[in-house]
């Protein structure tokens, strides 16, 4: 397997690095490896939540490779789209997984790393992380999810501001505006990611799994259909094993283990 991206699992957390250096450029080799990678990892039993980080303290993944790019302009239409939607693929991928995510942003998080953590469903950035989605610099514009993914988290207007300027933001403003969830000190991002993902896998993976669709398939719906979906996940849940540990756990008074089932 590629190293460009690495990948551990231990106590149901896995850990997937992005290892391209000097800034985990998203190189179509790259997207190929962490798709194999989220794959398999979808169908691994023993993962209950997944980090992704990048190597190194520089960057999370500070885009796609650029260096990439004359060569995309040689292309014609239906090849460039054939490798734009290839990234698509990937970060739905990643969108859609059973299992939770949190993105550790320990440094630059740029251009198709943001829309790699956009993907994610937590994102924890260390202090000196910078944000942005600078693609209209080079006169285009995000097209790996970023358009669709970013205003959803911070509002239309703020998401225009950012793509409009191409300019980075720092990881507290980042907080302010709800794209992180959480900002920790330099260095201290993989301690802060772990304790969240251990504390995630400590829970039932039918619980969790069905919070991540109803809140991600509701979001594109009408109330009362979405709420029609949160109704059949909500009957479902019932007849499941880790339903009745937990419910047994709680009135025994103890801790519940549960075994996703
Ligand atoms: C569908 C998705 C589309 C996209 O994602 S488009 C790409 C969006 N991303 C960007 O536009 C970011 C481009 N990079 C930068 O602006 C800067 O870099 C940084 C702010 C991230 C860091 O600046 P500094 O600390 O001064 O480092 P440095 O010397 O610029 O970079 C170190 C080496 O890394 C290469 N590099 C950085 N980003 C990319 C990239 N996105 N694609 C390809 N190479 C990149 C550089 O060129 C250089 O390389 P060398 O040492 O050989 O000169």
């Amino acid at each position: 397997m590629s190293q460009l991206v690495q990948f551990t699992k231990q106590d149901g957390v896995a850990t997937v690095t992005i290892d391209n250096p000097p800034m985990n450029v998203l190189s179509t080799r790259v997207a190929q490896a962490i798709k194999d990678i989220f794959l398999q990892i979808k169908e691994d039993p023993e993962v209950i939540a997944v980090i992704v980080t990048g190597n190194g303290d520089r960057a999370f993944m500070a885009g796609a490779d650029i260096k990439e790019f004359p060569g995309w302009i040689e292309l014609g239409k239906e090849e460039v789209r054939k490798i734009a939607k290839a990234n698509h693929e990937v970060f739905n991928l990643i969108e859609d997984l059973r299992q939770p995510t949190i993105a550790l942003l320990n440094g630059f998080t740029l251009g198709g790393g943001c829309e790699l953590a956009l993907a994610c469903d937590i994102r924890i950035a260390e202090e000196h992380a910078k944000l942005g989605l600078p693609e209209v610099n080079l006169g285009l514009f995000p097209g790996a999810g970023g358009t669709q993914r970013l205003p959803k988290l911070v509002g239309p207007a703020k998401a225009k501001e950012i793509m409009f300027l191409g300019e980075a933001i720092t990881a507290n403003e980042s907080l302010s505006i709800g794209l992180v969830n959480q900002v920790v000190p330099k260095g201290e991002g993989m301690r802060a990611a772990k304790s969240m993902a251990q504390k995630i896998a400590g829970q039932s993976l039918q619980a969790l799994s069905r919070i991540k669709k109803a809140v991600n398939e509701g979001a594109d719906q009408p109330l009362d259909s979405a709420l029609e979906l949160e109704l059949n996940l909500f009957t479902d849940i019932f007849s499941t094993e880790d339903v009745r540990e937990g419910v047994q756990a709680f009135i025994e008074k103890r801790a519940a283990k549960f075994t996703h089932k």
